[in-house]
C-alpha cells in the first residue's frame, strides 16, 4: 500500500513554478526528498500537507484523496510545520494540553514515553528549547496522536551530529514495523546514507528521480577521463569539470559506453547534486 502518491501536481507562483510533480512513498519506508536551496521542497511539501492549493494534480495519502479527506487524514500526518515560536512563552505542557485537544486517538503514554526518551522537561517554556529539542518535541506530538505518515521539512539541519544520529535512529526504529512512513527533505546527504530507503530529488521544480536508493545512484556514473577522451562522450554528459589532467563528468549509466576505457565510478549523492547544479552553469 501507498502512504503517499502525488499525482502530477503542478504549482505555479510568479517566478517559480513546481512543474508535473509525481512521486510514490510505499507504507513502512523512509524518503529522502533532496534538492539545492529553492529548487521547490518546502513548496511541494506545503502542498502535500494542503496548506498551500495546487493548481493542478492529485495527492492520495494512506489510499485517500487529501482534498476530499482532509480532516480525517490531518489525524494520520505528522508534520514539523507550524511555527511553535509564537508560543515562546507558553511551557510544553501548556502547548500540549492545547494540541492534544485535536487528536481523537492521543495517546498520553505514549507522549510521555517520548518526553522521557528525548529528555524533554515539560516545565520548559518553548523559548527555552534548543533546535534539536524543538524538533523532538514536534516529533514526540506527532508520535502520540498515532501519525502513520511523518512530513518533515529538514528535521535534522541544526543538530549537532550526535542528536543528528539519534534522530536517523528513531527514524529507522519508527518505520520497522511497517505502520509508519516517513517523508523527510534535507541538505544533508550523509542523512540519506544513513537511513533513506527511497531517494526524490527535485530540481528547478521538476522531478529528476524517485527511486530506491541503490536504483536512484545507480542510474549514474561519474567518469574520469583524459583530454583527448572528452570530445568522445562531451555530449553524453549531464555536466562536467575540466582539470588539468582531462575531465570529470557526470552521466547516467545507460548512456555510458564501456568500450571507452574511461574511468567510471560510483558517485555520492553529494556528487549528483553538485553535477546537476553545473548542468544549470553549462548549459544556462
Ligand atoms: N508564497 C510564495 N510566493 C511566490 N514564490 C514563492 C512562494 N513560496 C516559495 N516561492 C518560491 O518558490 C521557489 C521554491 O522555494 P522552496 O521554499 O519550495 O524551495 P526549497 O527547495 O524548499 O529551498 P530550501 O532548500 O532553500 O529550503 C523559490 O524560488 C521561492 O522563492
Amino acid at each position: 500500500m501507498l502512504a503517499l502518491d502525488v499525482r502530477n501536481i503542478s504549482k505555479n507562483y510568479a517566478h517559480f513554478q513546481l512543474k508535473d510533480v509525481s512521486f510514490q512513498l510505499e507504507k513502512g519506508y523512509i524518503m529522502g526528498f533532496i534538492g539545492a536551496n529553492g529548487a521547490g521542497k518546502t513548496t511541494a511539501i506545503k502542498t502535500i500537507l494542503n496548506l498551500i492549493h495546487l493548481d493542478s494534480g492529485e495527492i492520495y495519502i494512506l489510499g485517500k484523496e487529501l482534498l476530499k479527506h482532509e480532516v480525517e487524514l490531518k489525524q494520520e500526518i505528522g508534520s514539523a510545520f507550524g511555527d511553535i515560536d509564537f508560543y515562546s512563552r507558553c511551557k510544553i505542557k501548556a502547548l500540549t494540553n492545547v494540541i492534544k485537544k485535536f487528536y481523537r486517538n492521543w495517546d498520553d503514554e505514549a507522549y510521555y514515553n517520548y518526553l522521557k526518551r528525548f529528555n524533554l522537561n515539560e516545565n520548559k517554556k518553548i523559548a527555552e528549547l534548543s533546535t534539536g529539542m524543538k524538533v523532538k518535541y514536534r516529533l514526540a506530538i506527532a508520535l502520540s496522536h498515532g501519525a502513520k505518515l511523518l512530513i518533515l521539512d529538514e528535521p535534522t539541519s541544526g543538530l549537532d551530529p550526535v542528536a543528528r544520529d539519534n534522530l536517523l535512529n528513531i527514524f529507522q526504529e519508527l518505520v520497522q514495523d511497517g505502520d509508519v512512513s516517513i517523508l523527510f527533505s534535507t541538505h544533508i546527504t550523509s542523512d540519506l546514507e544513513k537511513c533513506a530507503d527511497y531517494i526524490t530529488y527535485i530540481h528547478n521544480g521538476q522531478i529528476v528521480n524517485s527511486a530506491e536508493k541503490e536504483e536512484f545512484i545507480d542510474n549514474y556514473r561519474l567518469l574520469n577521463g583524459k583530454e583527448s577522451q572528452f570530445p568522445l562522450i562531451q555530449h553524453q554528459l549531464i555536466a562536467y569539470k575540466k582539470n588539468s589532467f582531462g575531465f570529470t563528468g557526470l552521466i547516467h549509466t545507460r548512456d555510458f559506453d564501456s568500450s571507452l576505457q574511461i574511468k567510471a565510478s560510483v558517485p555520492s549523492l553529494e556528487e549528483i547534486m553538485i553535477y546537476f547544479a553545473k548542468k544549470e552553469d553549462l548549459h544556462g
